[in-house]
Formats: structure tokens, C-alpha cells, sequence
């Protein structure tokens, strides 16, 4: 089996969102607590840093060019550059209280943003989706930090996570993408590690980062876990596929909240990681919108 490498020298605090972007044949994510998003190409190396006034929780490419982010008071659009076009809503949670954490889009272009309910006092997070029509729907609730949103292959499934909870759901889709119930997929032993972000390979198994858990699992459409891989450091955040052939996995891994005890003892706490995978995985759409 494949060991994970480090993709290059770079120490982020919250890495998260890791995003393929197959035109320019770079890795783009997000450092939710820096307020950046970064940009690498594997090949030269170039290494590239856009600075936001606000934590940006997720964010996904525009078909049309530039951002959709999630930060913290809200949706935005921007143009390559991170310069904000327009605001596409407010953040329907209190923003002094829950800031945008994981996201992404479906098949259909369609882009999904979570909250995390930062006092943790109960599951006061929610999901939200901005359609091409850039008019935004809270279609899930009962959540403490959203994460792991991915889409099966045949479009019939959403999953997410809810990483303190320590359960990966899923919720059956329509065509049109009206989502149905939202039903336990799998649940994990306290002192394990728990599911954070995720992405799905073409054969519709699950992939996802293993928070306090020093690991990434590969489960199954019916729940069984196929494959484990070990990493360095105890929190990866999540994964995405990328290379020419899909084959490559990235993972993101945070430093967040360490003592400097444990980052001596894992000086990789931070590092982006990749994995060549058997299966490919399955592309990031961009974000579609109408006008
Ligand atoms: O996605 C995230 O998950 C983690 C895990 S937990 O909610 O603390 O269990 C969190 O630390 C991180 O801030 C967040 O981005």
C-alpha cells in the first residue's frame, strides 16, 4: 500500500477544503483561521497566497471565473484575484457564533456551505446550498459542525459529517436535487477519531479524514471499511482528488488547538499530505450559475 507523502514544505494552521483545480493543474485550500486561500502547482512548486478579512471556511471555483467562498458573515462572489463582486447572503446562523466550516458543490454545480456551532452548547449548526439562481436554501439542521459533504456517483446520495458527533450521515437525492431524509450511513467509538472532510472515488466509496484519528478510511457504499492510511499527525481535515488521472489524494491537516508538546512530537501538524490511490476519484464540479 501507498504511504502518504508530504506534498511540500508548508505548515498551515486549518488547512481545509483541498480543491483540484484541473485548468491550471493546481491545488487550491483554504486556511480557515490564517483567513487565506493557497495555491500550489505540483509540478514547479509555485505556491500562491490570497488574504481575506474573514475566516473562510469553504469555497469552490466559479465556472464563470474567480471564488464562491463561504466566510463567516456570509456567501460571496469574487473575481480570481479573492476581490469580492457581490454578497450572495448573510450567514443564517449568529456569525459570533458559528462560522462557515465545510462545503463544496454536486454533480450539478449546485455549492453547499455548513456552519459550526462554535459555543457547542447543542447542534445549533445548519447546511446551507446556493443554487444557480444565487438564491440561498438552509436545507439541513440538527448539526454541531458540518462536515464530509460529498455526492455519490450516481447522484442519488448526499453524505456530510457531523465531526463531533462522530457520524457520517447520508440523504437521498432526486434528480432535481430535492433532498429526501437525512439517515445514519455510519457512527464511530469515542477515542477513534471521527469523520471530518471527505470526497468520493467512482466507485462510490467513501473517503474521509479521520480527525483525531492520525488516519484516512475508504468505506464502502454499505458502510464497511475497505482501507486505511496512516499519516504522521493526529488531525487531517480532509481529502480531495486531483492529478491528471484523478489518482492522486490530497489531504489537508490542521495544528489547530496543539500544545507545543505535540508539535514537537509531530512537527507535520499542518502539512498537506498525498496518497496515490488504486480507484480515481471523482471531480469537483464548479459552481454554475445562471446570470
Ligand atoms: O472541520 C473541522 O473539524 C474540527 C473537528 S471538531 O469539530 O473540533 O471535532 C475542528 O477542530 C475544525 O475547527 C473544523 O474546521
Amino acid at each position: 500500500m501507498n504511504k502518504p507523502k508530504v506534498l511540500f514544505n508548508y505548515i498551515g494552521h486549518l488547512p481545509e477544503c483541498p480543491t483540484w483545480d484541473a485548468t491550471t493543474h493546481s491545488l487550491l485550500w483554504t486556511d480557515i483561521i490564517e483567513q487565506q486561500v493557497h495555491r500550489f502547482f505540483p509540478e514547479s512548486e509555485k505556491h500562491t497566497v490570497i488574504s481575506f478579512n474573514e475566516e473562510v471556511g469553504c469555497f469552490a471555483l466559479r465556472e464563470k471565473g474567480g471564488f464562491i467562498l463561504a466566510m463567516r458573515t456570509g456567501i460571496f462572489l469574487t473575481n480570481e484575484q479573492g476581490e469580492v463582486e457581490s454578497r450572495v447572503c448573510e450567514n443564517p446562523n449568529n456569525p459570533l457564533l458559528a462560522r462557515f466550516n465545510d462545503g463544496g458543490v454536486d454533480q450539478d454545480g449546485r455549492f453547499y456551505a455548513g456552519t459550526y456551532w462554535e459555543p457547542k452548547t447543542f447542534n445549533g449548526a445548519l447546511l446551507l446550498r446556493i443554487d444557480s439562481d444565487l438564491r440561498p436554501k438552509v436545507i439541513q439542521n440538527d448539526i454541531l459542525c458540518a462536515n464530509g459533504l460529498a455526492f455519490s456517483p450516481d447522484k442519488q446520495w448526499m453524505y456530510t459529517s457531523d465531526t463531533p458527533n462522530h457520524v457520517i450521515y447520508r440523504t437521498p437525492m432526486t434528480e432535481n436535487g430535492e433532498l429526501g431524509l437525512r439517515e445514519i450511513f455510519k457512527t464511530f467509538p469515542i477515542g477513534k477519531g471521527c469523520p471530518d472532510g471527505a470526497a468520493v472515488d467512482v466507485e462510490g466509496c467513501y473517503w474521509t479524514a479521520m480527525f483525531d484519528g492520525h488516519r484516512i478510511a475508504r468505506i464502502s457504499p454499505t458502510g464497511e471499511v475497505l482501507e486505511e492510511h496512516e499519516l504522521p499527525v493526529r488531525c487531517p481535515t480532509m481529502v480531495c482528488f486531483g492529478s491528471d488521472d484523478m489518482k492522486t489524494l490530497y489531504i489537508t491537516t490542521t495544528r489547530e488547538n496543539m500544545e507545543e508538546i505535540e508539535l514537537a512530537e509531530r512537527p507535520l501538524s499542518g502539512a498537506l499530505f498525498s496518497i496515490r490511490t488504486a480507484v480515481a476519484g471523482m471531480i469537483k464540479p464548479n459552481f454554475k450559475e445562471e446570470k
